[in-house]
């Protein structure tokens, strides 16, 4: 049977804050033990329930500026008042096993990867909510951020929002099984492109060269 290694693919997601990433990315990573996520270090003091070193690393902001500065993060942002970065190493350590990795990021951050050394390995996925409405009632029935915050993150959504256009793929989340199966869909076929295995897929076509110069056509 062929085998046709790849290279990891670096899967960014984002969207308006409460459209659904969260939700989607634990859904792809619970059915798909190729994906790994990439936890990403921030400011923000924890959410209830929240752990360190399985949702986020906790950073004071005078660690994080010095992890930031030494660049030993693969992109960083300042979002809703609060530092957010993807630590670099597991990145890399990922992608070199040919293991994909899964970005929850803003559109900053997005932005960042795309025009990084890996951007040509990477598919960019925009989650839009079905509407401002129902944003609004995931973030509240969600119960985990202040009114304060939650109306904060609400005035943000509309600029996160604008960039959705600079995506590679952009799915509404509004049915979440139909969300989830699109986004398993898209990450199949993404697998499969020519660029995303092309030195695999160059010796593999050297082989079927050979075959016919041995007559066996
Ligand atoms: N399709 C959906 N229909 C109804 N509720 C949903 C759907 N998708 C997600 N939710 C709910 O909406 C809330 C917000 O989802 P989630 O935390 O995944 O958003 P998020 O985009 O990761 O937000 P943030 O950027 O703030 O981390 C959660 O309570 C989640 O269960
Ligand atoms: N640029 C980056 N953005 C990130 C990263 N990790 C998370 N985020 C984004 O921040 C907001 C808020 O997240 P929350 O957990 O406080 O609700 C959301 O849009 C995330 O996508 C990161 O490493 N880099």
């Amino acid at each position: 049977m062929a085998n046709i290694t790849r290279n990891g693919l670096l899967i960014i997601l984002s969207s308006p804050s409460g459209a659904g990433k969260t939700t989607l990315s634990r859904r792809l990573l619970e059915a798909d033990p190729n994906v790994a996520f990439s936890i990403s270090a921030t400011t923000r003091p924890p959410r209830p329930g929240e752990e360190e070193g399985v949702h986020y690393y906790f950073k004071e902001p005078q660690e994080f500026a010095r992890m930031a500065a030494e660049g030993e993060m693969l992109e960083h942002a300042e979002v809703f008042g609060h530092h957010y970065g993807s630590p670099r190493l597991p990145v890399e350590a990922a992608v070199n096993e040919g293991r994909d990795i899964l970005f929850d990021v803003d559109w900053q951050g997005g932005q960042q990867i795309k025009n990084s050394a890996l951007g040509n390995q990477s598919v960019s996925i925009f989650i839009l909510p079905p509407s401002i409405a129902a944003l609004a009632a995931r973030l509240k029935a969600r119960g985990q951020d202040t009114a304060e915050v939650i109306g904060f993150r609400m005035k943000k959504s509309r600029d996160e929002i604008s960039h959705w256009d600079s995506y590679d793929y952009v799915l509404v989340n509004e049915d979440l099984a139909t969300c989830e199966s699109e986004l398993k869909a898209i990450i199949r076929a993404e697998r499969l492109r020519r660029e995303h295995s092309k030195a695999a897929l160059n010796t593999f076509v050297q082989g079927l060269n050979a075959e016919f110069e041995r007559g066996l056509a």
